[in-house]
C-alpha cells in the first residue's frame, strides 16, 4: 500500500482547479496509451466545484476525448431521476452536459423511479453492470469525506463496511439524508489505480487527521471508513487549508 500523498490548497476553488487539471492530464495520458479510462465520481459540494472546474480544464486541454471515458459513481442517493439531490443529476448539470461524453459510457446508479422495485435490487443491478462493464477496475476513484469519516455511502459502524461478496450495496438508514442510497463496497472502491479524496472545511479537519494518523493512533475502518480505501498506485488527499488544519 502506497503512502498517502497530501496536496493542500488555499481555497476550495484552488483545490477544485488542481483536481480538474490533474484529472484531464490523467485521462489524456491513459487515452494516449490506447486505453479507455474509467473513473468513479463522488457526490457532495466539493464534487460540484470540481465538476465545474473540469469543464474549464477541458477547454484548455484538447487531448481528452470525453466520449471515450467510462464514468461511474461511488454512491448515489436513491431518489427519483429528476430529484436535484441526485449525484448524477448534479454531475450532468455541472459537467457532463458540457462535455462530449458518450451516454452509453455514463453509468448512473439507478433512480428510485427506475426499473427496480427496491434499493436492494438497484444495488444488485449496478453491481452486475460494474462487474460486466467495469473491466480491470477504475483509474481514478474520487471520494468526498464526511465529518464522521464516511466515504461514498459507507458510514461508521454500518454493516456495509464488512460486505465482501458484493460490488454495490443498498443503504436504508443513512445518517446523511436521504436515508436510501446505493454505494460501492470497499472491494469495488479499491479496484482502482488511484484514490483521490477531495475535502474542504474545518468541519472535516478532525476526520482528515484521524484518517491520516498512523501507528498506534491509526483509526479503525469501522470507526472511520475512509481508512478502508486505497489506490493501487496512489492515494491522494486534496485538502484546503481548513481541512488540513489538524494535521501535524
Ligand atoms: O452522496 C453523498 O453524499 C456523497 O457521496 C458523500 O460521501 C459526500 O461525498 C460526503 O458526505 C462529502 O460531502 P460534502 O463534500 O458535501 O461535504
Amino acid at each position: 500500500m502506497t503512502d498517502p500523498e497530501i496536496e493542500t490548497f488555499p481555497s476550495p476553488d484552488a483545490l477544485a482547479a488542481a483536481v480538474a487539471g490533474r484529472l484531464v492530464v490523467r485521462l489524456a495520458a491513459i487515452q494516449a496509451a490506447g486505453r479507455t479510462p474509467s473513473i468513479a465520481l463522488t457526490g457532495g459540494t466539493v464534487a460540484v466545484k470540481i465538476h465545474q472546474a473540469v469543464v474549464t480544464a477541458t477547454e484548455g486541454h484538447e487531448d481528452v476525448d470525453w466520449g471515450n471515458v467510462d464514468i461511474w459513481w461511488g454512491d448515489e442517493r436513491y431518489l427519483p431521476e429528476e430529484d436535484p439531490e441526485r449525484n448524477a443529476g448534479q454531475a450532468w448539470d455541472a459537467m457532463l452536459s458540457h462535455l462530449d461524453v458518450s451516454p452509453g459510457r455514463v453509468h448512473e446508479m439507478p433512480a428510485s423511479d427506475g426499473p427496480h422495485d427496491s434499493v436492494q435490487e438497484a444495488a444488485e443491478a449496478y453491481g452486475e453492470t460494474l462487474r460486466s462493464r467495469g473491466g480491470e477496475g477504475f483509474d481514478v476513484v474520487m471520494l468526498g469525506l464526511g465529518p464522521d469519516g464516511h466515504v461514498a455511502s459507507l458510514f461508521p459502524g454500518s454493516a456495509q463496511l464488512d460486505v465482501r461478496d458484493a460490488v454495490a450495496v443498498a443503504v436504508t438508514d443513512s445518517p446523511k439524508p436521504p436515508p436510501e442510497r446505493v454505494s460501492l463496497t470497499f472491494g469495488a472502491l479499491n479496484r482502482t489505480a488511484e484514490v483521490w479524496f477531495v475535502v474542504t472545511g474545518t468541519g472535516k479537519a478532525g476526520a482528515v487527521a484521524q484518517a491520516l494518523a498512523t501507528g498506534d493512533d491509526a483509526a479503525d475502518v469501522h470507526d472511520l471508513p475512509a481508512v478502508g480505501v486505497h489506490g493501487r498506485d496512489a492515494t491522494v488527499w486534496f485538502l484546503d487549508e481548513e481541512a488540513a488544519s489538524k494535521l501535524g
